[in-house]
């Protein structure tokens, strides 16, 4: 089994009395999708928030390719092949999709690379089966496309990680199909280390290799989909009665 890419050590974070994150660790491999899943408040956007350099942890190190990255900044994390999505869609939406994958690379700097970066955001939408929107307004796309879009402009530059916050929410049956296509080939294909929380329980079983539980800002549990299905404290915490959506 290779290395972890990016891991987790420790992790806790307080917001004054609440202890959101109590000592969780969590490894990434390249090439894997794994699953973070829980109950709502488990504290997984804040782990998102620390292993993206939004939050700095109270206590606990964030190692990223063997370095510790603990006090890294967002943008050096992106620089070196980091990217997030948001719960809540952040498109740019009075650009086009085509230029919202531009500004991903562009930001860079660099003007000159301007022709590259607009025929590598032409191959991601072909590979997303984005190319008839590439000229639409991001800002009138139904949830579901703009799922996508985001997916893709996280793939534009090419990405080491990929963290990626409910990117099935809001999408119908075919999108998650097409998503989760797009998710596996990146993490097949171009090695990258994916990591997602999902409330869709059975798009994450059948997407991910191995899936991470949390509550009450603890790892309840962790193992594959089956063993995760299988376990009693997990499907008391969340699967069980009042369990989330499956499909
Ligand atoms: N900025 C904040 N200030 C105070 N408390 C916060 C803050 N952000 C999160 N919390 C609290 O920390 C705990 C974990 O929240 P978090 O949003 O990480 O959970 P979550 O698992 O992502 O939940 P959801 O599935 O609803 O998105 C919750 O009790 C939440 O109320």
């Amino acid at each position: 089994m290779s290395a972890p890419l990016l891991h987790a050590s420790g992790i806790d974070v307080r917001f004054g009395g609440v202890h959101a994150l109590r000592g969780v660790t969590l490894a990434v491999r390249p090439g894997e999708v794994c699953g973070l899943i829980g109950p709502n408040g488990a504290g997984k956007t804040t782990l998102f928030d620390v292993l993206s350099g939004m939050r700095r942890p109270d206590a606990g190190t964030v190692a990223y390719d063997g370095a510790d990255i603990t006090r890294r900044s967002p943008v050096w994390r992106a620089r070196h092949g980091m990217r997030r999505t948001f719960q809540r869609q952040q498109l740019f939406g009075q650009l086009t999709v085509a230029d919202n994958l531009v500004v991903a690379r562009d930001w860079r700097g660099g003007t000159r690379a301007g022709a590259r970066h607009r025929e590598r955001a032409a191959a991601v939408l072909h590979d997303c089966g984005l190319d008839a929107l590439g000229g639409a307004y991001a800002g009138g796309l139904p949830v579901g496309q703009a799922r996508m879009v985001e997916l893709a402009r996280a793939l534009a530059d090419p990405p080491r990680v990929l963290l990626l916050d409910e990117p099935a929410s809001g999408t119908t049956a075919d999108e998650r199909r097409r998503l989760a296509a797009v998710i596996r080939r990146t993490a097949e294909e171009e090695d990258c280390a994916v990591l997602l929380v999902e409330h869709n329980v059975a798009f994450v079983m059948e997407l991910c290799s191995r899936v991470v539980v949390l509550d009450l800002g603890r790892v309840l549990a962790e193992g594959t989909p089956r063993e995760v299905r299988a376990d009693p404290a997990v499907r008391e915490a969340y699967l069980g009665a009042g369990a989330p959506r499956e499909g």
